[in-house]
C-alpha cells in the first residue's frame, strides 16, 4: 500500500527530526545518567560536610535538617529528570516504529508491513485450518482525476478512499496501500462469501464518496478483486495474484464492481455492482 514520501516535504522533515531526536536521546541517556550520578555524589559530599559542620558546632537537629532538605530537593529532581528522559526515548522509538509501518499519504499500513502480517496470518490459517481472504482495491479512472483536477486533488481523494475502506472494515482486518492508487485488505478468519460481502460494502461506501475541490465536486469509484485461501494456494504471492486477476476482471467488465477469483472462468465469477 505504499509510495515513498515526497523528498523534502513536511512529513519527510518530521521523520528526520524524530529520527534525530531518537538518536540524540539514545546517545544522551547514558551520559545524562553519568552526570546525574556524579551530581548525586557531589551533593552527598556537600551534605556530609554540612552535617559534619553542624555536628561540630553541637547541633544534631541542624545537621539532620540540612541533610533532609538536601535529600528532599535532589532526589525528586533527579528521579524526574531520569523518568522524563526514559519516557521521551520510548515515545520517540514508538513514533519511529509507527512511521516505518505507515503509508504517509493514506495513513494505512505500508506494503512491507502488510506482507509481514499476511505471511503470519497465512501460516496461522494453514495451521488451524481457518479461512483467510484478500481484497485488492483499485481506484477507477484515477489518471483522469489527476489530469482534470491536479495531483493534489488526486491525493486528497485517495486519502478519502482509504478512509472509507477503513471505516467499512473490522478491527481485525488489515488494510495497506500496495502502491499507486491500489489498496489491499487482509481478512483473517474470513471465507470467500464474507470477503465478497465486505468488498461490496467498500464499493458502495466509496461510490457515495465526494470531495469538494475548488468549487467542484469530485467523486470516486473503485474496482475490487477478491481471493480466498484454499488448501492448494501455494504462497501469499499466489493469493495476491489471484486477487489481481479478479481485479482485472472487475475493471474489464465495467469498473465500480466486485469480482472474485475463479480458477476456471475468473471473468464470470461474482460480478456485482453497476
Ligand atoms: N494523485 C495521485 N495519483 C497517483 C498516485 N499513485 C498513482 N497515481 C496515479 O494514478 C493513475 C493511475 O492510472 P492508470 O493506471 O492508467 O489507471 P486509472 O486511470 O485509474 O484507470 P483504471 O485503473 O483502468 O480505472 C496515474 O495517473 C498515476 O499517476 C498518488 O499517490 N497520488
Amino acid at each position: 500500500m505504499f509510495s515513498p514520501p515526497l523528498a523534502g516535504g513536511p512529513s519527510d522533515r518530521r521523520r528526520r527530526w524524530i529520527t534525530l531526536r531518537g538518536w540524540v536521546l539514545g546517545l544522551g541517556l547514558p551520559r545524562a545518567l553519568t552526570v546525574l550520578t556524579a551530581g548525586i555524589w557531589l551533593a552527598a559530599l556537600c551534605i556530609t560536610f554540612l552535617v559534619q559542620f553542624a555536628l561540630q558546632r553541637g547541633s544534631l537537629a541542624l545537621g539532620m535538617t540540612i541533610a533532609s532538605l538536601c535529600v528532599l530537593t535532589i532526589a525528586p529532581a533527579a528521579g524526574y529528570a531520569v523518568l522524563k528522559l526514559l519516557y521521551e526515548l520510548e515515545s520517540s522509538r514508538q513514533q519511529i516504529r509507527q512511521l516505518a509501518i505507515t503509508d504517509e499519504l493514506t495513513g494505512s499500513y505500508n506494503r512491507r508491513y502488510f506482507m509481514e502480517v499476511a505471511e503470519v496470518e497465512l501460516l496461522r490459517a494453514r495451521r488451524y485450518g481457518v479461512p483467510m481472504s484478500l481484497i485488492l482495491i483499485d481506484a477507477d479512472h484515477f489518471k483522469r482525476v489527476n489530469d482534470t483536477h491536479g495531483h493534489q486533488c488526486g491525493d486528497a481523494l485517495l486519502r478519502q478512499i482509504a478512509l472509507a475502506c477503513r471505516d467499512s472494515l473490522r478491527g481485525t482486518d488489515v488494510i495497506a496501500r500496495l502502491g499507486g492508487e491500489e489498496l489491499i485488505v487482509l481478512l483473517p478468519q474470513t471465507g470467500l462469501a464474507g470477503a465478497l460481502t465486505m468488498a461490496e460494502r467498500i464499493r458502495e461506501r466509496v461510490a457515495q464518496l465526494a470531495i469538494q475541490w475548488r468549487e467542484q465536486k469530485v467523486e470516486a469509484t473503485v474496482s475490487l478483486g477478491v481471493a480466498a485461501l484454499r488448501a492448494d494456494t501455494p504462497t501469499l504471492d499466489a493469493l495476491i495474484h489471484e486477487a489481481d486477476i479478479a481485479l482485472y476482471d472487475a475493471k474489464r467488465s465495467g469498473r465500480n464492481r466486485v469480482c472474485s477469483w475463479n480458477a476456471d472462468r475468473p471473468w464470470l465469477a461474482g460480478a456485482q455492482g453497476t
